[in-house]
């Protein structure tokens, strides 16, 4: 039986740590606040706003929601976070993705100051990322390599197979792996043979979005599974995008769904708010 990567059970106690530091910093006259902007309503978006809610609450982190119409034009989502990017008060900013067609999320993406994005999206905090200079580091993949730190698993020398190549997960953590000295392969819609390559994998991570697309045949024996997926079964339950039963019999290790890489991308998130509202009193 595979050990289980308990990414809830590490949040609890990252977030414990990140309570402490915003008393801290209350003492010294910090706030950090957070906005998200969510326009329209993707289901895997309105988990993560309302896990997001409750951490920051529990940790000290002031929120800010903003809720807007799925026809909001891409004129009015800019003018919004204009305001924001201007408002001293403000630390960190995030916009839901997907976005709905009318807007341009990559456009949307470049207007966020690189010193309030939180996502670490920005084309500047991607490129510090692809150089191995980070500045803010997208949360789902630090999420992951939080993870595999605190379970004692080192990424240096292994061969890492990573399914899915978004700008969210895939892209950000194959340049996390490979700074760290992984071997990383990057698989998408358009690999060949997919099977025969995840089976390489000494680390597989899955970030596709489709239920069971990784099977036991997929994964070698002993390997650590990392399951990214956020999705609803055909009986409205969340899943992830590995078929956990089969897979847990042939894996090493295993993060679960619920319970494993969403909660650490949320505690990465509150993290990398804390850490703008500390910096931007440092002029970093
Ligand atoms: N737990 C968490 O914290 C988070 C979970 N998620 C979840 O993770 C999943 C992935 O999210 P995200 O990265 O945003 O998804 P995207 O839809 O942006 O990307 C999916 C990727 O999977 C690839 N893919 C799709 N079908 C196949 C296939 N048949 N064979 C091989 N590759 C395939 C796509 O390839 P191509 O590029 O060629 O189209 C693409 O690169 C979703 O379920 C999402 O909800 C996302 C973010 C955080
Ligand atoms: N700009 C942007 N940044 C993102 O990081 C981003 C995004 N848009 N759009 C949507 C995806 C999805 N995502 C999730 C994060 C945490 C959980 C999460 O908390 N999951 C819990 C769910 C627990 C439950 O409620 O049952 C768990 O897996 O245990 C889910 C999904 C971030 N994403
Ligand atoms: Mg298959």
């Amino acid at each position: 039986m595979a050990v289980k990567l308990d990414g809830k059970k590490l949040s609890i106690k990252l977030t414990n740590d990140l309570q402490v530091e915003t008393k801290t910093l209350k003492n010294q006259g910090i706030i950090p606040k957070l906005a998200v902007i969510l326009v329209g309503d993707d289901p895997a978006s309105r988990v993560y706003v309302r896990n997001k809610h409750r951490m920051a609450e529990k940790i000290g982190i002031e929120s800010l929601d903003l809720r807007l119409a799925k026809d909001t034009s891409e004129a009015e989502l800019l003018e919004k976070i204009a305001l924001l990017n201007n408002d001293p008060t403000i630390n960190g900013i995030l916009v839901q993705l997907p976005l709905p067609d009318q807007i341009n999320a990559d456009r949307i993406t470049k207007t966020i100051s690189p010193k309030k994005d939180v996502d670490g999206f920005h084309p500047y905090n991607l490129g510090r990322l692809f150089v191995n200079d980070p500045y803010a580091i997208p949360c789902t993949p630090n999420g992951i390599m939080y993870l595999l730190r605190e379970y004692g698993i080192s990424v240096d020398r292994k061969n890492v197979v990573i399914v899915g190549r978004s700008k969210i997960v895939g892209r950000p953590l194959a340049a996390l792996m490979l700074n760290q000295n992984a071997t990383v392969t990057v698989a998408h819609s358009h690999t060949k043979n997919l099977s025969e390559i995840t089976r390489q994998a000494d680390i597989l991570v899955a970030a596709v979005g489709r239920v069971n697309f990784i099977q036991a045949q997929d994964v070698k024996p002993g390997a650590i599974v990392i399951d990214v997926g956020i999705n609803r079964n055909a009986a409205g339950k969340l899943v992830g995008d590995v078929e956990q039963t089969e897979v847990g019999q042939v894996a090493g290790y295993l993060t679960p769904v619920p319970g494993g890489v969403g909660p650490m991308t949320i505690a990465m998130l509150m993290k990398q708010t804390i850490e703008f509202a500390k910096w931007s009193k440092q002029e970093k």
